[in-house]
């Protein structure tokens, strides 16, 4: 049955030059349609505009049509959270609690904690047990409008518990409504039984795990964190040149915790995206802007680590496409809240109300290769669509820290009603 949502104070298409990333000023054209109506059939969305407009083109459609009655509210695309480690086993509050008493990140990582302490727990937990848990991490993400959700694996580190986190993604696509983009990230950290072989390690991720993900289609991305003390440039260098083989598209932890010159390479090897970019340099900036790669950046983490935030302001005038994620993960962003990420991106990167629209939607679809299918209400894109409850988009980070999800539509239906699944 064809749907109709009608009357919104505000549509936000987001519809802008194109489905590539947007950059500058771009960035700030939301596409506001006022007194704004969608009409969609079946999973697509068939055409946006005023009632009038829409009841002239499509009459029998609108006659057939269930209604949804969005006045008073704003209607936007589904939101993207295209950086988070979804599945994984285990909490790590005491972590937490240890870096407020002083301790660092990388500390805790270095004693045994940190990644190292999420791979355990989740190489002890059954098929079953991460595919329950996550699933109902989804359910939180839809009830906050996100109906799209990049996956890493990265907490297995060895094949056996690789495929076991990309396979409960694997399921979960195929069972839940909120639809998983799936990473790679067997470099996520050298597990502890490699501890003083670290070259062994990146060895068996490069010959034995990657032709596995492809052969198994089990990613489409490949990512690795570069980092001081974990892959040196060199080694992520050649992991992500070794997944462009099996076509896998490369993505990069870059610059998060010491400057590492990850930005230069992530524009270098051509990846889709540079993720975190906390201490990216100058020069970093300038070469993912001539390259076009996209900024992913994690307000969140910044917040978390108590770390200082991504120059966001300045990649955005600098021409770099900025996406804004939760990064999801028990360590350092155990949130699902992107609105509240869309906030501090605001409050401590500098970004505009506008821009952290595109960043969440278009420029998301982007950083996971999506941005012809979801990221904006267009003629034939996946009908995906919010109605908010604010009488315009600049109240979404105004009244900050609450949820004004409303109803979620996913692919044509109604997930989430009154702030209810359904
Ligand atoms: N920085 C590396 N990876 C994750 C954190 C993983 C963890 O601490 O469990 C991130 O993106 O923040
Ligand atoms: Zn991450």
């Amino acid at each position: 049955m064809p749907t109709l949502i009608k009357n919104a104070n505000e549509v936000i298409t987001l519809k802008g030059n194109g489905q590539g990333p947007r950059t500058k000023e771009a960035m700030k054209e939301i596409g506001i349609i006022e007194n704004g109506s969608v009409l969609v059939n079946q999973d697509r969305i068939v055409a946006i505009g005023t009632l009038e407009e829409l009841q002239k083109e499509y009459p029998e459609l609108i006659a057939d049509s269930e209604v949804i009655d969005a006045t008073g509210k704003v209607v936007m695309p589904g939101l993207v959270d295209c950086h988070t480690h979804l599945v994984h086993g285990g909490t790590r509050e005491n972590e937490f609690n240890m870096r407020l008493n002083g301790s660092t990140y990388m500390e805790i990582m270095n004693a045994g904690g940190g990644i190292h302490s999420t791979t355990r727990s989740t190489r002890q937990a059954s098929f079953e047990e991460l595919y329950e848990k996550t699933y109902n991490h989804l359910n939180e993400f839809l009830k906050y409008g996100i109906t799209t959700v990049e996956a890493k694996s990265g907490y297995g580190l060895d094949w056996e518990n690789e495929k076991k986190q990309l396979e409960v993604a694997k399921k979960l696509q195929e069972t839940h409504a909120v639809d998983i983009v799936s990473t790679f990230m067997g470099a996520h950290a050298v597990p502890a039984e490699y501890k003083g072989r670290e070259d062994e390690f990146v060895e068996i991720v490069i010959n034995e795990m990657l032709p596995k993900v492809a052969e198994e289609q089990l990613a489409e991305f490949n990512d690795v964190f570069c980092e001081k003390g974990v892959f040196t440039p060199e080694q992520s260098r050649r992991i992500l040149e070794a997944g462009k083989q099996y076509g896998l598209t490369p993505k990069i932890h870059a610059d998060e915790i010491e400057p590492y010159e990850g930005a230069e390479m992530a524009a270098e090897v051509g990846a889709i995206s540079a993720e975190h970019l906390l201490v990216a340099s100058d020069e970093g900036i300038q070469r993912m802007a001539e390259a076009g790669t996209i900024a992913v950046l994690l307000p969140g983490t910044a917040f978390f680590l108590r770390a200082p935030f991504a120059r966001g302001r300045l990649m955005v005038d600098e021409g770099v496409p900025v996406a804004i994620s939760t990064d999801f993960n028990p360590g350092s962003s155990p949130t699902i809240s992107l609105p509240f990420i869309m906030n501090l991106a605001c409050m401590n990167m500098g970004l505009t109300l506008e821009e952290v629209l595109t960043a969440t939607t278009m420029n998301a679809a982007c950083a996971i290769n999506r941005g012809d299918q979801i990221g904006s209400l267009e003629e034939g894109k996946k009908a995906d669509i919010l109605v908010l409850n604010v009488a315009n988009y600049k109240q979404l980070q105004y009244y900050y820290g609450m949820n004004h999800t409303h109803l979620v539509m996913k692919n044509g239906r109604v997930v989430v009603k009154d702030g209810v699944l359904q």
